[in-house]
């Protein structure tokens, strides 16, 4: 196990010394994003998962000393960081390349000057939506908003200029790299002409994507100074840590149409998120906190911060153009064990080292028995082995960790309809619908909310459906056999639940008019319905 996990953080320590190589980059990318990975897909995918590995299904006992090596080795990766951190982004004497004589101002932050947001799950501590670092930090139950201007419009304008740069050059690197190759491939001929013309007008178009600050020497020099004068004691004085160390940081620049992030964490302890854009420059984006399922738009030179854990996701834009800085954090003397195991576990996974997963899983947990993210991976874990009742156990364990993301409780009903138990599904779907409370239907929500709870609505639908059809087929053999069992009271099902089943699908056909899955379902659904009646 020790080796592949090694290899593994070999590879990941090499990501941060070679930042722009594409494979390891997006490596990086995904790391950023930890998201509520237990999705249908996953579900579905149980059959095309080779038998060979599933034959054991128990659950491997975690031993003291793999659980020892596993957070040595985090412990490892999160000293690297720091060092990586400090030697990027600390201070150096007589370091002023920044071309601004101006002394900056050490602020002396207050409550007035933040608007906070309380993000503490409900009263009986349920929600965790401030992740499992929280107790290291103070108000991690809270985001701040700065109620004024961080950084001035020429700063922002500043950043914004020289990430344009560092992504246009990125682009051209990796255009001239393609054109080498095509050019063996097509010398000369009228195709590969076309492929460079095209080539040509997708960089005067100024694709936007993102910038890391280690190919930003400007702003990362720039930053040796602010970080001490600006971020870290606002940080501070928010969160009440003082052993901050920046570890990353990018910028983003998204043109309309864009699509939202995923919701996910942050491989941070804390994250500031700086608007660089004027809210008049676009339409549509914020940062959407899943936990309010609210979006926080804040305008240009604000700023955003909060602990790395808390599920959010940036939101794509339908109108103009909008940059974001967001510098992630972490604290010297607090390693993150539950997030690194989470970031190796996805690892492992993809490696198809399933083992090597739950074992980094179980360390998780060992450290973070709430972190939801570690029960839905587990959950997935014990699908792909196929062993449904122990991924509803971990589903479960998700759900209770984190009721506010209903993909864990989807994920039960899931695998409740694969195991034919549509009622008990049911339940479950009701469970979703009555948590999303239609909230889904509002014109600002969520493209991913919509997407479950059209999903859910669907299914619970077609749930409702068979076990109505299997009532109405009951009653109609009793009336033959005159055996008069208790009709009355499953056509008084069908009658309760139907109503609700064929208002579900209805409000899906708004969504997807015509789907002729849905009609055809509505269908059979009115005919059963007029049958309860009589
Ligand atoms: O776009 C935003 O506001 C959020 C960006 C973000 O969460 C990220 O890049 O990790
Ligand atoms: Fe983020």
């Amino acid at each position: 196990m020790t080796d592949s996990v090694s290899t593994a953080i070999d590879s990941r320590v090499q990501w941060h010394t070679c930042m722009y190589d594409k494979k390891n980059y997006l490596n990086g990318f995904e790391l950023r994003y930890e998201t509520n990975s237990a999705t249908t897909s996953t579900t579905r995918g149980i059959s095309a998962q080779p038998t060979t590995t599933t034959t054991t299904t128990t659950t491997a006992q975690t031993t003291n000393d793999s659980i020892a090596q596993v957070e040595s080795i985090m412990q490892m990766l999160h000293d690297t960081e720091i060092t990586g951190g400090k030697d990027s982004f600390s201070k150096k004497s007589n370091n002023n390349d920044n071309g601004s004589d101006d002394e900056d101002i050490y602020y002396n932050w207050s409550d007035d000057d933040f608007i906070s947001h309380n993000i503490g799950g409900d009263d009986a501590g349920n929600g965790n939506a401030a992740g499992t670092d929280a107790t290291y930090i103070q108000n991690s139950d809270q985001m701040f908003e700065s109620q004024n201007p961080i950084l001035s419009e020429e700063e922002c304008f500043d950043i914004i200029q020289e990430a344009r740069d560092t992504i246009a050059q990125g682009l051209l690197k990796e255009q001239q790299e393609e054109e080498e190759k095509s050019q063996q491939n097509n010398n000369n001929s009228e195709q590969g002409q076309q492929q460079q013309q095209q080539r040509a007008s997708a960089i005067s178009n100024s694709q936007l994507g993102e910038a890391r600050l280690s190919n930003m020497p400007k702003t990362r020099a720039w930053l040796q100074d602010t970080l001490q004068s600006r971020f870290f004691p606002l940080l501070k004085s928010r969160f009440g840590v003082d052993d901050l160390v920046l570890y990353d940081g990018l910028v983003l620049g998204n043109q309309a149409p864009s699509r939202s992030q995923p919701i996910h964490r942050d491989a941070s302890l804390l994250t500031l998120n700086v608007a660089l854009s004027r809210l008049e420059d676009f339409e549509g984006g914020g940062t959407y906190i899943e936990v309010l399922d609210d979006t926080l738009k804040i305008n240009q030179g604000h700023l955003l911060c909060h602990a790395g854990s808390v599920m959010h996701a940036g939101v794509g834009i339908n109108k103009g153009e909008r940059w974001v800085f967001v510098l992630f954090v972490l604290g010297e003397s607090q390693p993150q064990f539950s997030r690194r195991c989470h970031a190796q576990a996805l690892e492992c996974i993809q490696d198809r080292q399933l083992k090597q997963a739950e074992e980094v899983l179980q360390t998780g947990l060992r450290v973070a028995t709430n972190d939801h993210l570690l029960h839905n991976t587990m959950g997935r874990l014990h699908l792909m082995r196929q062993d449904p009742k122990m991924a509803i156990k971990s589903f479960q364990s998700a759900d209770n960790a984190y009721p506010v993301c209903q993909k864990a409780m989807v994920s039960i009903a899931q695998i409740l309809i694969e195991s034919r138990r549509p009622r008990a599904a049911l339940r479950r779907f009701n469970l979703v619908l009555e948590r999303i409370n239609n909230r889904d239907l509002q014109p600002d929500s969520q493209m991913s909310l919509k997407g479950l709870a059209f999903g859910a609505r669907r299914d619970a639908a077609r749930c409702a459906l068979l076990c109505a059809q299997y009532n109405y087929e009951k009653q109609q053999q009793q009336k033959q056999q005159q055996n008069d069992d208790d009709p009355m009271m499953m056509m008084e099902w069908n009658r309760v639940h139907l109503a609700v089943a064929i208002d579900r699908m209805k409000t899906c056909l708004n969504a997807a008019p015509n789907e002729p899955n849905l009609l055809g379902m509505l269908d059979r659904a009115e005919f059963l319905f007029k049958e309860a009646q009589q």
